[in-house]
């Protein structure tokens, strides 16, 4: 059975009595023992209290530590949020800018550069469907002379959208630069693009701008067409719609010819 430590300090507290008044030996050595073992008492106490009041401050270490790192944690989180709504932002505003770079700000088409990489698309997946058609406003600076500039540039979009509406799903048209349209017809069939180009004369001769003050104004395009052959390029694909609308141009305006290799 374990001693009880107060039973035994009286226990010994009694006999430390009977020995004084009898006068015995073996007292000091008691007392000795006794004062020793007082002295242990209190330094484990102390121990005690000092390792609590260190677990104590463990404690609070451990949580202002764990405080510290959920701030730490919430605000990566904020950050992480920012960076992706700012990285969202700026994906939109790219796509918005390439749009942009890719579109004719006048007449609302493709431009050049959209156009050369349909082109090059086309070329790449069926290029021996491909029959390109050069298209060129007739005596256009007169246009602008007589009329000015802000008429011109009625004529070039409405005659843009016309032609876009004329071509439909038979192609891909672009402002090819200044008065100059070009289309990628994809369809197979090289009669219905024959056709298709004779309208775009015909539908552009007979239209009627109604533009700024009321004015009404007529124009006339004049078309080169060129379709792939084996060995063709791009450029020489380009190069002989350009040489057939000078043909076309050459033989009176307001028709189109047919490049044969
Ligand atoms: N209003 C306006 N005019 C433009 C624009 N781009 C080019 N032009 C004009 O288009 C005219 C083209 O003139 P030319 O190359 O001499 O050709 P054209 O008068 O159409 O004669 P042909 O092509 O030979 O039938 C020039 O007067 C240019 O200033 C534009 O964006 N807006």
């Amino acid at each position: 059975m374990k001693p009880n430590i107060k039973d035994l300090e009286s226990r010994v507290l009694s006999v430390l009595e009977d020995i004084e008044h009898n006068d015995n030996p073996v007292r000091d050595v008691l007392a000795e023992l006794w004062q020793y073992n007082q002295e242990q008492w209190q330094r484990v106490e102390q121990m005690v209290r000092v390792s609590d009041a260190y677990q104590d401050m463990m404690m609070k270490r451990e949580k202002t530590l764990g405080e510290r790192f959920d701030k730490h944690i919430r605000q990566l989180e904020k950050i992480t949020r920012i960076s992706d709504r700012y990285q969202t932002a700026l994906r939109e505003a790219n796509l918005e800018l390439e749009h942009a770079s890719l579109m004719d700000t006048l007449t609302g088409l493709p431009n050049r550069r959209k156009m050369l990489r349909t082109l090059k698309r086309e070329y790449d997946h069926r290029r021996q469907h491909i029959k390109l058609g050069m298209i060129d406003i007739d005596y256009f600076k007169r246009i602008n002379d007589a009329h000015g500039h802000l008429v011109g540039d009625e004529v070039l979009i409405a005659v843009g959208h016309l032609i876009e509406q004329t071509v439909g799903d038979l192609g891909h048209v672009a402002r090819w630069g200044g008065e100059e349209f070009l289309v990628v017809f994809t369809h197979k069939n090289a009669d219905d693009v024959e056709i298709c180009v004779n309208n775009l004369v015909r539908e552009i001769q007979e239209a009627r701008f109604d533009v700024l003050d009321g004015q009404i104004i007529q124009t006339s395009i004049s078309i080169g067409l060129s379709h792939y052959q084996e060995g063709d390029t791009i450029d020489s694909l380009l190069t002989r719609a350009d040489d057939a609308l000078y043909d076309a141009k050459n033989s009176g305006r307001n028709r189109f010819h047919i490049s044969h290799k």
